[in-house]
């Protein structure tokens, strides 16, 4: 059983921003001096770049060493390379670019003008060949043991690309899923599936912002995760809900650390 997920709460989503940017520095190089490397999933999104950002102007990012650093997605955006809207572009833009990473170590999802073209089922499977080929016999099935996994909760509490009430969400045997009609744009996307993020060592959900608030606290309460698919994320060895203020305005006085109790 997963341990139960910690709450923290901060002014504003710089705030949010900066402290979830040193919180990772912190835990990548625990695993890369414990196990020799470390691996991250990024998300995309407002709160998942607003952390790359942070990381690319904290000195504290002399602490990794990137190039024993393998980076994942938990999910894109299937658009043609180099697309402004591709989860890649935008982390690349906010730092992976100006970061001294081994290219071998970083895993995009495929583009629609790529090796698959527009097929995004194929897309798909080979990412989850991917993530297979990067498991070893001490990984809990086929996926590698991600140190941290980021998501960040959209307002319907969709993480990744999992969508409230879509079969992506339900999925149980699949790694990573081709979705289509995403109700956000673009409407075909790739995503991880919720056993692959489960199989992350360490889950963190960013949410910042007043249009986060009804999320946060449905998927903290919810237990239906086909419903509320932010319910269903949660790391084997830890939870963390990373919020600002105004995502975590409607959660019960009991769900919040006793610092931001009033
Ligand atoms: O489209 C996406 O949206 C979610 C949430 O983004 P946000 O801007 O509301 O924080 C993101 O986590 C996901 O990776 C992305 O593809």
């Amino acid at each position: 059983m997963s341990p139960a997920a910690q709450v923290f709460v901060h002014g504003d989503k710089d705030e949010m921003a900066r402290a979830a940017a040193e919180r990772l520095v912190s835990r990548v190089a625990e695993a890369q001096s414990a196990r020799g490397s470390a691996s991250v999933v990024l998300t995309g999104g407002r709160n998942g770049n607003g952390l790359l950002a942070a990381l690319a102007s904290s000195p504290a990012r002399d602490s990794v060493d990137f190039s024993r650093l393998d980076v994942w997605w938990g999910d894109e955006r299937f658009l043609p390379e180099g697309h402004p809207e591709r989860n890649v572009t935008q982390a690349r833009d906010a730092l992976l670019d100006s970061v001294p990473l081994d290219p071998a170590r970083v895993h995009p999802m495929a583009a629609s003008d790529g090796a698959y073209g527009n097929d995004v089922e194929a897309a798909a499977g080979a990412y989850e060949s991917e993530l297979a080929a990067a498991a070893g016999p001490e990984d809990h099935g086929r996926v590698p043991s991600f140190d941290v996994l980021l998501l960040g909760v959209g307002p319907d509490t969709h993480v990744a690309s999992l969508f409230p009430g879509h079969p992506g969400v339900r999925e149980a045997e699949r790694m990573a899923v081709g979705v289509h009609d995403s109700p956000k744009p673009p409407p075909v996307r790739i995503s991880l599936t919720l056993p692959a993020i489960r199989a992350a060592r360490e889950v963190w959900l960013l949410a910042a912002g007043e249009d986060k608030s009804q999320a946060v606290a449905r998927a903290l309460s919810e237990t239906d995760e086909s419903q509320a698919p932010a319910a269903g994320a949660r790391g084997r060895d830890g939870t963390l809900w990373l919020l600002d203020e105004a995502a975590a305005a409607k959660l019960p006085s009991d769900l919040l650390p006793p610092s931001a109790r009033s």
